[in-house]
This record gives structure tokens, C-alpha cells and sequence, in this order.
């Protein structure tokens, strides 16, 4: 199969699909790949690079897009929608839930997108999204932290404190990669924690990982009104797989806040948990203030990490690429239920259940639309 490899284009993403150790175990299985010049220049990888791991680089975004599967990191910019054709594999971060109109345009061009978050194992993880998580999470603590020195913007403390000063409260609002990841260097730095789950189970797995270092809480309205207002940092960090995140953070809760305070929403790709946080930002500007209260809501954070992200992507993404390639979409997809679970758009048709619920669209199931094709 021929793989096109496209330089990202969104703001201040320099990440970009594939490592030069991809482009090698992909070549090694026999399938060409064609990576745009420059594309991994932010990530700290040259063309030659490329070309000496058996890449072709090519000198234009539309002969990169013009392959038979393009991997990409952020989902597509309207800038790229013209790329698109019929039965085109797409196979990036697509966030279909808060896209309406990048939805649009795959069932009207009848691409095969599948994303890498709803890629998923029997036992409930994504894999795909799961070193993505983990580099934001980290992130998500140290940014926060960065933000509350008062020249950023911030109320002007250091959250592990000094002794004789109240440490920083950390507040986790979901307790799964990004939200652990983010509590290891909480705990780490010394702040006072507390991880906000909706699954009991988990709630005990957080016990257990941490002990008494953290608190632990339900997720309900109470609860996270309570803890909000108390906090230095809240940390918005909840998914429902493929669909719109839910607004747990009212704007009342918002406004209890002290003034200087931090709110990093994570959950921001899939439309955010706080309900101020209303826009997405960028890396180049990535912060407003609402009601007080510095808000930092920016979709691709490990774009600011791209050389770890990078690696780690490409970790996890080239064995269901080369499923994808060795055996075709149809054949990799019914043999691989992880992977069926990735596909959200198929001939026109809308196959991701929750996406297909956010934009009032007709959901259908993809493994009858994949069997009609064999
Ligand atoms: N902004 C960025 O650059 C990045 C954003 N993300 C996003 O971060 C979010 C979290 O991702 P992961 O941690 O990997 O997901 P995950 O699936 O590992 O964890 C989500 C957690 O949310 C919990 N949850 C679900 N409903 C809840 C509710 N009502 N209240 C409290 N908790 C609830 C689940 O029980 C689970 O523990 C996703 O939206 C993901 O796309 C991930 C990487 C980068
Ligand atoms: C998960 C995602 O959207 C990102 O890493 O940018």
C-alpha cells in the first residue's frame, strides 16, 4: 500500500505522524511511504533521515494526500478538506464529536476515517490515545503550575508550597490516563489532590495506585461544586469515548473560584468540561481569563512536546498501520475488532455511535457496511 505522510498544519503542532523507525518497519512489510518535505523538522527528524529509513519525500501536501491511506496527527483543517476522495483511509486524531463540519466533509467525499481515539481493546482502553494522554496529563500539571506564578497571570504560589505556607490544591476531574498521569506529579510536587471519578471501580484502582497521598471523590454536581471552589488547579481531564465531553464545571462553579486561579481543560478536543472554557486555544496564545479565573484549553498539547509525542505515537500507531496495509481496510477491520471500533466515517455513512448522536445523524453499524464490500 502507498502511505502519504503530511506536514501538520495547525498552529504550533510539530509533531507529526510517523518517525523515521516507522517509515523503516513499513518499507521492511513492502509498502511505500511518502513523506512531505519538512514534515518532521519540528519533531527533530530530517528528510535525509526519512529517505535513508526508505521514505520517497514528496514536495507537496497534494501529492502526499493523493496516496491510498494518509496518517496524520490532528485531524484535518478546512485548508486540507479539498485532499479528500472517495475511499481515501484516513487515519489520524479525528475528534468527530466536536466537528461537525470536518463530518460533513468525510461522509460527503466518502473517506474511510478512522480515528485514532475509538480504536479500542475488549478491555475498555485506547491505545491510540493512550502515550497522548499521558504526555498531556504530565503537562497538564506543569502548565498549570507555570500559570499560577503571578507574572503568567496567576494568584501567585508555588502548589508544593514551603513549610509553614498551606500547600496548592489539585483538583482531577476524571481519574483515567490523563487524569493519573496528572496526579503522579501532583503528588509528586507535594500539592494536596483530590481525583474526581465517575466509575467506582476506578475510584479503587486510584486507591490503590496512590494511597493516602490523594483523595478520592464521586463525581456529582455536589461534589465538584465543593472542590472546585477550594482549588488552585482544576484539571478537566473526562472522555465518553467519541462523544462530546459532558459540562461538569458550571460557570456558577467558575465564579466561586478565587480570582488568579487555573482551570487546564484537557477534555478540551472533545468540546471541554468547564462549561467558561469555550473556545479552544492555541500554543501561541493559550490562556483567557474568565470571571477571574486563567483558563487553558489547548487541543493539542503534546504539540508543545513533539520530539516524546512523536516517538510515542508512532510507538503505538505503526502495528494497526501495517494491519491496514498488509491486509486492506476490510479484511484488517473484521479481523480486528480494536481496530473496527476506530472507524467513524465509511462510504458516506456515519459508524461511530456517539458521533452519530452529537450531530443527530443516522448511526450505521460498519461491520455489515465492511461485509457488503467483500
Ligand atoms: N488537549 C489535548 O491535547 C489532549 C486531550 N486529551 C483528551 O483528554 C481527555 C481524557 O483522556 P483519557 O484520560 O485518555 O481518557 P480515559 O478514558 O483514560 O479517562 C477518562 C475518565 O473519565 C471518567 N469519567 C467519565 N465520565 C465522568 C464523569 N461524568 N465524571 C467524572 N469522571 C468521568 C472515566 O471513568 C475515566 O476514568 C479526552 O477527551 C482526550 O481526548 C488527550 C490527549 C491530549
Ligand atoms: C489526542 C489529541 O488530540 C492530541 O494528542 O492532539
Amino acid at each position: 500500500m502507498n502511505i502519504g505522510i503530511p506536514r501538520e498544519i495547525k498552529n504550533s503542532e510539530n509533531r507529526v505522524a510517523m518517525a523515521p523507525s516507522g517509515v523503516f518497519t513499513l518499507k521492511n512489510a513492502g509498502h511505500d511511504v511518502y513523506v512531505e518535505t519538512g514534515a518532521g523538522l519540528g519533531s527533530g527528524f530530517t528528510d535525509e533521515q526519512y529517505e535513508e529509513a526508505g521514505a520517497v519525500i514528496t514536495s507537496t501536501a497534494k501529492e502526499t494526500w493523493s496516496q491510498e491511506m494518509v496518517m496524520k496527527v490532528k485531524e484535518p483543517l478546512p485548508e486540507e478538506y479539498d485532499y479528500f476522495y472517495e475511499g481515501l483511509i484516513l487515519f489520524t486524531y479525528l475528534h468527530l464529536a466536536a466537528e461537525p463540519e470536518l463530518t460533513k466533509e468525510l461522509i460527503d467525499k466518502k473517506v474511510v476515517g478512522i480515528a485514532y481515539e475509538t480504536v479500542q481493546l475488549s478491555n475498555g482502553t485506547l491505545p491510540l490515545l493512550t502515550p497522548m494522554s499521558e504526555v498531556a496529563g504530565r503537562m497538564a500539571l506543569q502548565t498549570g503550575a507555570q500559570f499560577l506564578e503571578k507574572p503568567k497571570g496567576g494568584k501567585g504560589i508555588i502548589l508544593g508550597s514551603i513549610p509553614g505556607v498551606k500547600r496548592g490544591k489539585v483538583t482531577v476531574i476524571g481519574g483515567g490516563v490523563v487524569g493519573t498521569n496528572a496526579a503522579k506529579l501532583a503528588v509528586g510536587i507535594g500539592a494536596d489532590v483530590t481525583i474526581i471519578d465517575l466509575s467506582p471501580e476506578r475510584l479503587r484502582q486510584l486507591d490503590d495506585l496512590f494511597g493516602s497521598s490523594i483523595n478520592t471523590m464521586m463525581s456529582n454536581p455536589m461534589n465538584i461544586g465543593a472542590e472546585v471552589a477550594e482549588s488552585d488547579l482544576v484539571i478537566g481531564a473526562v472522555l465518553i469515548p467519541g462523544a462530546r465531553a459532558p459540562k461538569l464545571v458550571t460557570e456558577a462553579m467558575v465564579k466561586d473560584m478565587p480570582e488568579g486561579s487555573v482551570i487546564v481543560d484537557v477534555a478540551i478536543d472533545q468540546g471541554g468540561v468547564i462549561e467558561t472554557s469555550d473556545r479552544i486555544t492555541t500554543h501561541d496564545d493559550p490562556t483567557f481569563i474568565k470571571h477571574g479565573v486563567l483558563h487553558y484549553s489547548v487541543a493539542n498539547m503534546p504539540g508543545a512536546v513533539p520530539r516524546t509525542s512523536t516517538i510515542g505515537l508512532t510507538n503505538v500507531t505503526v502495528p494497526y498501520a501495517l494491519q491496514l496495509a498488509n491486509k486492506g481496510v476490510v479484511k484488517a477491520c473484521q479481523d480486528n475488532e480494536a481496530l473496527l471500533k476506530g472507524i467513524n466515517t465509511l462510504d458516506g455513512y456515519v459508524t461511530y455511535e456517539a458521533v452519530a448522536q452529537s450531530h443527530d445523524l443516522v448511526f450505521d453499524e460498519a461491520r455489515a457496511l465492511l461485509e457488503s464490500k467483500e
